[in-house]
């Protein structure tokens, strides 16, 4: 097959940041109708107020139909979360474990603590987004998500079962298992995670560009993704996770964490689906099951990818003064965005 139309796709987990960066990568996401912003800015964007405001500046920047959500501290106002998902000015409400990834230093340590606003949005329908990592510096970097589901997931789910959870950027064979085992749960997969394990990140050099967070795992887990994306299973769909970092901050002694995919991500995902001969499968991936998830309609438009010559994509965004890396998997891509109409 040389040529896919499918309904045009969403990206359930964006990272646009704000001001010269914002600007510079918003335009980068126009395959995709609707994106879940995160949240996770600095300062980060906790109450409704901010976050119509950061909508506003989204918007500008030129991505047209942002779905914004609120950053969970364990001083979050219950009343301002409801207000703010029935005035429709937010889509979800991210928690991220406080040192987990990216900016979450203002995130959850005491789980306790955010009890009643969990409640609250029980109550009212308000969906969680979660990073599914524990922040426990005894337990192994690479063990982190498959201790999050026993210690913190599986407790959640038991005391707020009609709690609409999606667990963002599953990364293990144990996460998959999870999400099947807990019908209405969503899950979004990134697009290096599908496309990459650690033996990529690290074997023969150290690749920061692979770094993120959750961290890339073995090829077992990577498999499983692979599955879980390619089987048609609604409860998984897209989120990019795109996150973009300065060059020089990723390439670094101290590298950020985050894979910027934002430009190419659907031609990279052609690649990965074509080599599971699931081609028909990636409309429900990428298209369809976020938005039967969210209780959202899917996109009248479409989109055309093509399979030609290995693209030339571009390697660095201009960002003001600074560029940002794409995510380059080391081989060659031979799809492109041909049309969306
Ligand atoms: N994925 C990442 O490695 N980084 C994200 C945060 C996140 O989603 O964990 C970022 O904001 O840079």
């Amino acid at each position: 097959m040389e040529k896919l139309t499918i309904r045009r796709p969403d990206d359930w987990h964006l990272h646009l940041r704000d001001g010269d960066m914002l600007r510079a990568v918003a335009p980068e996401s126009r395959h995709f109708n609707r994106a879940i912003i995160m949240p996770n800015l600095v300062p980060p964007v906790v109450t409704g107020a901010q976050a119509a405001a950061y909508r506003e500046r989204v918007i500008a920047a030129g991505f047209a139909n942002p779905l914004m959500t609120l950053y969970l501290t364990e001083t979050t106002d219950p009343a301002d979360v409801v207000q703010a998902h029935a005035d429709g000015v937010i889509a979800a409400v991210k928690l991220y474990p406080a040192g987990a990834t990216t900016n979450s230093a203002s995130g959850v340590s005491n789980f306790e603590n955010v009890r009643p606003v969990l409640a609250a949005m029980e109550e009212a329908g308000v969906p969680l987004c979660l990073h599914g990592e524990v922040t426990d510096r005894s337990i192994d970097i690479f063990d982190r998500e498959a201790a999050f589901l026993d210690k913190v997931l599986t407790p959640l789910r038991t005391a707020h079962p009609k709690l609409k959870l999606t667990l963002e950027h599953v990364t293990t064979a144990d996460a998959v298992d999870w999400v099947r085992a807990h019908p209405g749960v969503g899950a979004t997969i990134t697009v290096q995670h599908l496309m990459a394990n650690r033996n990529d990140m690290l074997a023969g050099g150290m690749r920061p560009h692979f770094y993120c967070l959750p961290i890339l795992k073995r090829s077992t887990h990577q498999e499983s993704l692979r599955q879980a994306a390619t089987s048609g299973d609604a409860q998984f769909f897209l989120g990019t996770d795109s996150a973009p970092h300065p060059t020089h901050a990723k390439e670094s002694s101290c590298c950020s964490a985050g894979c910027f995919t934002a430009t190419h991500a659907l031609p990279l995902l052609a690649h990965v689906f074509e080599e599971e001969t699931a081609l028909d499968r990636l409309e429900g991936f990428a298209s369809l099951h976020g938005p039967a998830h969210y209780g959202l309609p899917v996109n009248a438009d479409r989109i055309t990818l093509s399979k030609g010559l290995a693209q030339n994509f571009p390697e660095r965004v201009e960002a003001h003064g600074q560029s940002v890396t794409l995510f380059d998997p080391g081989h060659p891509i031979h799809w492109h965005v041909e049309a969306c109409a």
